[in-house]
């Protein structure tokens, strides 16, 4: 059987979209007509019967620009107030969308300590098993407006995979500017070379994700998004990364299509959340 048909039996998805995938390069004001596609193209995976999450950045690019502000913000401080302004931007935009097609977006907002701490980690699973039970759909983020230095986890792919490990998703797709995993950073290295499957991540594959980011809101470029795929596979998800240029990009990636890279879930006996949480 082709490795991507089994995709199309997932029941519970992990959606994960980079600042880059919302907003417009030159404003980075939000990139409305791309977000109507995106919430539709959600919304139809959950009338076919399957539980959604969605992990949305983009809180700290829609508040800068909210407030005027042109260049990325590096104060703590700073962030931290574009994200307070951008998060609820961005909520108000995804309760509108989804209620146009009769579905309920509910907002999760995270922290490293949320996962640490073993009873607001159970807290937050039973909310997300509540929030399936009523049939909304979870919009998640990292709580940035509280995030400091020892809580925060700083990029949402990381976020996104123990999202998945927490409510034991067999599916996590994160949507970049850039098609997936290549050799090498294909902005930096034009003979880079499109990988189309991974069975295993090595350190091989680790040199290959470089840190660097594509866009001018991107967090973590590529090497965050191996850990994501290390995490999620561990914990029993297969995992694909691509391109968010086109969000109808995944209604073909659920039927099985040749789409982005695919990790293989690698589902370690024994896996155990709280060794990975211990290592963040
Ligand atoms: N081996 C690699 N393959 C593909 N992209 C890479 C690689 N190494 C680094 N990158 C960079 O990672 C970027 C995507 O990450 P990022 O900018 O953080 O996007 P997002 O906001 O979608 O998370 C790409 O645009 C690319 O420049
Ligand atoms: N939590 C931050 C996003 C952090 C992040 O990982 O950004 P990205 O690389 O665009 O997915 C925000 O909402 O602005």
């Amino acid at each position: 059987m082709n490795l991507r048909e089994k995709l199309k039996d997932k029941k519970r998805v992990v959606v994960k979209i980079g600042s880059s995938s919302l907003t417009h390069e030159e404003t980075g004001r939000l990139n409305l007509t791309k977000m109507e596609i995106l919430v539709r193209e959600l919304a139809d995976l959950h009338n076919q019967g399957k539980d959604v999450i969605v992990v949305s950045s983009g809180a700290i690019a829609v508040g800068r620009s909210a407030m005027g502000i042109r260049r990325r913000p590096e104060e703590l401080a700073e962030k931290q107030a574009c994200a307070a302004v951008g998060q609820a931007r961005l909520m108000m935009i995804y309760q509108k969308l989804f209620a146009e097609y009769n579905q309920t977006a509910a907002q999760v907002l995270m922290t490293k300590y949320t996962m640490i701490n073993a009873a607001t980690r159970n807290n937050a699973i039973n909310t997300f098993n509540k929030l399936f039970d009523m049939g909304a759909i979870p919009i998640v983020n990292e709580n940035d407006t509280i995030s400091t230095d020892e809580i925060e986890f700083g990029d949402n792919d990381t976020l996104s995979a123990l999202v998945a490990a927490l409510v034991d998703a067999d599916m996590l797709i994160l949507l970049s500017d850039i098609d997936g995993l290549f050799t090498d950073d294909p902005n930096q290295n034009p003979d880079a070379k499109f990988i189309e499957v991974v069975e295993k991540i090595d350190s091989h594959l680790e040199k290959m994700a470089k840190g660097s980011t594509g866009s001018s809101v991107g967090t973590g470029g590529m090497a965050t998004k191996l850990t994501a795929a290390h995490i999620a596979t561990s914990a029993g998800a297969d995992m694909v990364i691509a391109n968010g240029e086109d969000f109808h990009v995944i209604h073909k990636i659920m039927q099985g299509r040749n789409h982005g890279t695919l990790f293989l879930s690698d589902k370690k006996e024994g896996f155990y959340l709280d060794d990975i949480i211990q290592k963040l």
